[in-house]
């Protein structure tokens, strides 16, 4: 098998070559293994990422004998014999087959590596990395401090070792072995004298005319390809970012100026933050400062496996009994587990079983634990025993507690843990905290009113720690930015890797339209009514659908075939800017300019596909930095957690007065991610209001239930309601109704019928009354009446008699568009004067403020 390889095979392959010709050997032999399989797709990606296209050359890798009908793809070849593609003798030709043809496991083995996740550091991928307890994946480790750091944790982090020096190693023994000492690693030619470029991960050295092509478009900066992912030689931390004269020479300014600047930034490349495991969670960066820059951080925190109670804040070393009391509600780590302390006392404090000091300590503040064994405790110390509504007490109340849990060496929360409290030398007086939690089903709009939030109002958080590194950290992290340089990192890529899937949706829709042309042709041969566009084609087998030139068509192909497979994260965005000229190529093309006019007939083209696929070619640019507005028109770069906050006050403004001791945190969950009915609520207890989103434009669109059947959107998010207003935990509070995407809305209605959805069908406007081509400020939809304008207010009143239905009370609403600041605002300021007047309890009159009176409608029977 090795020997098939050509000697110019990249470092990438040689890096995974033994390991691969293990899995492949395993294939033959019929032993297959999920990690096998892995690591042969591991293998083939690098492969291909390193020889699938000689863009050079103006030939592609793959024969265009080996291109493949997608539609086939996906209907039959869930099965093939690999050994019969593994013998055939052009390797060349065959290698990207193989990674498209064979399926990729998804199913990876901790000890297996996907190169896609070694690539994609964000907060997602180190979710995926789990227990570091268990050896997972995670390899953000600083191999420099491992020896100096004592703590009884070191078990979890040591079974990390092996992969970082093992990486190491293989850099040293495959330079040991090849070419003379001091030789370009690549093409063994030159001697030590010769200047080279170094990996800053395997420290493979290569020569001017191979540094490129050995690195790629470097985001992670000066790394092999097959070393991308992987943290970087400690010994190098002080050289990241300081560029070389070869690069300066190869590159231009502005693509060495990206290159370092990821190269120092990125999240692999930062001091390690996966060594830090809470609820069997290793914590990716961002949860490592928002765990050590919270209010009441954990003192002196070191690497090791904690758990965490977010609901009252208790924090303690993973088997051992709780050693301090912090911030609650942070989003970080995993969710706790009943064995976290290892208590054997089978009572239980919000699902962990507690230590028998605990239970002394509970018994002391009177707390009857006898024929209870589960209860829920908040952050104040109120409890109740698990599945009735009924606070029992606090267990904080009692005199002397302190005294006891000194005595007991347990901790006490702070005084302070869920109203802001006095920082001492930067804040001098107390601050309230409000919060709002968002809450929607998926698509509804709450990711972007959540980033509009966030753009809006960040600012340095009022918290900041006294510490010095931390104060710098965070002046670093959050002065004047609404989205971290590392977030940003991340929503890059992702915008990048989306852009190409929406590429390989209109490569689909080409395909199909040229099917469809080909065959209506065939139909019509004998007619003479062929279209006139079509006459210019009809001369041989091309169609206005048919790509120009058979590069484009294999590269079309190899795309789709990438996506299909799920490897789209293996090459893109690391690839990009080799794949850069051909991408723009391929999008000026005729054929696929024909697809993108007909978009409108590509059912699972999202519509925001268009902001970004006419811009691919700016996207594509190594130094594309995402514009605030890229980030809100983004899709799913929402957390997988489905969990985030943000600390806010509102800035000030003359139609506003400015309350400096109160700021608001906006919480934003996804239904999906409260559980089956709703069950996370609780922890959500101490939220003063909750805004749930539903979009407008959602009246005609379907989504799959949990029993596999269809419902409209618009009933689906009236369901989620319904659940949300009756759950016990928000029996009193205030609710706002946001009715998102008004902008997409109006657009739709002047189309499509309300009454698709069947809740609307009694929606009757006065057509005379109404201006159907809104032309109005969208700001000042209040004061007028378009067809747009009036159907929201309906629906707005459909919801108001919903909920008054159920609660008997009134419910507040605010139309939004998303992608207007100044609609968010509204909203949110909307919010504000809501929980004041509830606050104030003083008696408005709803029906002058609210934006929608809750009185009938002429809509309405
Ligand atoms: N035109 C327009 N687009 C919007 C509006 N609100 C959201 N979108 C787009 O709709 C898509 C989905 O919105 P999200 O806010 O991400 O929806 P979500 O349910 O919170 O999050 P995900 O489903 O996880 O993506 C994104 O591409 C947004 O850019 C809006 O008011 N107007």
């Amino acid at each position: 098998m090795e020997t098939e390889m050509k000697s110019e095979t990249t470092v990438s392959a040689s890096f995974v070559s033994h390991r691969a010709a293990d899995s492949v050997n395993s294939v033959l032999s019929g032993e297959f293994s999920g990690s096998a399989a892995s690591e042969f797709s591991t293998y083939l990606s690098c492969e291909l990422f390193s020889n699938g296209f000689d863009l050079s050359s103006g030939s592609l890798g793959r024969s265009r004998e080996s291109s493949v009908n997608l539609r086939e793809y996906v209907r039959g070849r869930e099965s093939l014999d690999i050994s019969e593609e593994l013998n055939r003798p052009d390797w060349e030709s065959n290698q990207s087959y193989f990674s498209m043809d064979y399926p990729i496991s998804r199913d990876w083995s901790p000890q297996t590596v996907n190169f896609s996740n070694r690539m994609d550091n964000d907060d997602d991928s180190l979710q995926f990395n789990g227990d570091v307890g268990r050896g997972s994946a995670v390899v953000f480790r600083d191999i420099a401090s491992e020896s100096d750091d004592e703590d009884d944790f070191g078990e979890a982090i040591s079974q990390e070792e092996p992969r970082v020096t093992q990486r190491a190693k293989k850099g040293l023994e495959t330079r040991g072995k090849r070419g003379k000492r001091g030789s370009c690693h690549r093409c063994l030619k030159g001697s030590r004298f010769t200047e080279k470029e170094a990996c800053i991960v395997c420290d493979a050295k290569y020569c001017s005319n191979c540094v490129l092509r050995a690195m790629g478009s470097m985001p992670e900066g000066r790394k092999c390809v097959s070393c991308i992912g992987y943290p970087i030689d400690e010994t190098k931390r002080g050289s990241l970012g300081t560029s070389s004269r070869m690069l300066k020479r190869k590159l231009t300014r502005s693509e060495v100026k990206q290159i370092m600047k990821t190269e120092k930034l990125c999240v692999v490349n930062q001091l390690p933050a996966g060594c830090v495991c809470v609820n069997g969670k290793a914590l990716c960066r961002r949860e490592l400062v928002t765990l050590q820059t919270c209010p009441n951080p954990p003192r002196k925190l070191k690497r090791g496996n904690y758990w965490y109670d977010e609901v009252t804040g208790l924090w303690g070393k993973e088997g051992q009994k709780p050693s301090e009391v912090i911030s609650p509600h942070l989003n970080v780590g995993g969710p706790i587990k009943p064995d976290a302390s290892k208590g054997n006392t089978q009572v239980f404090i919000n699902g962990r079983e507690i230590t028998s000091v605990e239970l002394r300590m509970l018994q002391l503040a009177g707390v009857q634990c006898a024929g209870n064994e589960r209860f829920w405790v908040a952050a104040d110390g109120s409890y109740q025993e698990e599945g009735t509504d009924i606070i029992k007490g606090c267990i904080w109340d009692k005199a002397g507690m302190k005294l006891v849990c000194a005595v007991l060496s347990l901790p006490i929360p702070s005084k302070f843990s869920n109203i802001g409290r006095s920082v001492s030398g930067y804040i001098d007086y107390q601050i309230t905290l409000r919060k709002l939690l968002l809450v929607g089903c998926s698509g509804s709009g709450t990711s972007t009113i959540f980033k509009q939030a966030k753009i809006l109002y960040t600012d340095v958080p009022f918290w900041v720690d006294e510490r010095e590194s931390i104060f710098k950290q965070a002046k670093i992290l959050y002065t004047d930015v609404p989205f971290w340089e590392d977030e940003r990192e991340s929503i890059k890529k992702k915008i990048q890797r989306k852009l190409f899937c929406y590429l390989c949706i209109l490569l689909e829709g080409r395909q199909r339209f040229e099917e469809e042309s080909l065959s209506e042709r065939g139909k019509k041969q004998s007619s003479d009514e062929t279209d006139s566009i079509e006459n210019t084609y009809s001369a041989d087998s091309k169609t206005l659908y048919t790509l120009s030139t058979p590069r484009l068509k294999d590269f079309s192909d190899w795309l789709v075939l990438v996506m299909v497979s799920g490897a789209l994260e293996d090459f893109f965005p690391a690839a990009n800017r080799e794949y850069a000229p051909i991408v723009e190529e391929l999008w000026k093309d005729t054929a696929i300019q024909a697809t993108y006019v007909r978009r409108s007939e590509l059912e699972v083209l999202p519509s925001v596909a268009s902001y970004f696929l006419e811009r691919v070619v700016d996207i594509m640019r190594i130094d594309y930095e995402p514009s605030d507005l890229d980030i809100l028109y983004a899709e799913g770069i929402a957390s997988k957690h489905g969990l985030a906050s943000v600390n806010f006050s509102f800035p000030h403004s003359a139609s506003y007065d400015v309350d400096t001791a109160v700021r608001y945190q906006l919480i934003r969950i996804q239904a999906r991610d409260l559980g089956e009915n709703c069950k996370r609520l609780e922890m959500f207890e101490d939220v003063g209001m909750v805004i749930f989103c539903v979009a407008l434009s959602d009246y005609d669109q379907f989504a799959l239930e949990g029993n596999g059947s269809l419902a409209n959107k618009m009933m689906v998010g009236r369901k989620f309601i319904e659940s949300i207003v009756s759950h016990p935990t928000f029996a009193e509070m205030e609710f706002l109704l946001i009715l998102s995407k008004f902008d997409l809305f109006e657009q739709k209605i002047e189309r499509v019928p309300l009454n698709q959805c069947d809740w609307f069908d009694d929606f009757r406007p006065l057509i005379s009354g109404v201006q159907t081509n809104s032309n109005l400020n969208r700001n000042n939809i209040n004061h007028s009446s378009s067809l747009a304008q009036v159907a929201s207010h309906y629906i707005a009143v459909k919801f108001k008699r919903f909920y008054s239905s159920l609660t008997g009370r009134k419910l507040y609403v605010s139309v939004v568009n998303g992608m207007e600041a100044d609609s968010v605002d509204a909203a949110l300021r909307y919010a504000r004067e809501i929980l004041k007047w509830d606050e104030e309890k003083t008696d408005f009159s709803l029906s002058d403020y609210s934006f929608f009176s809750s009185e009938g409608s002429s809509f309405c029977d």
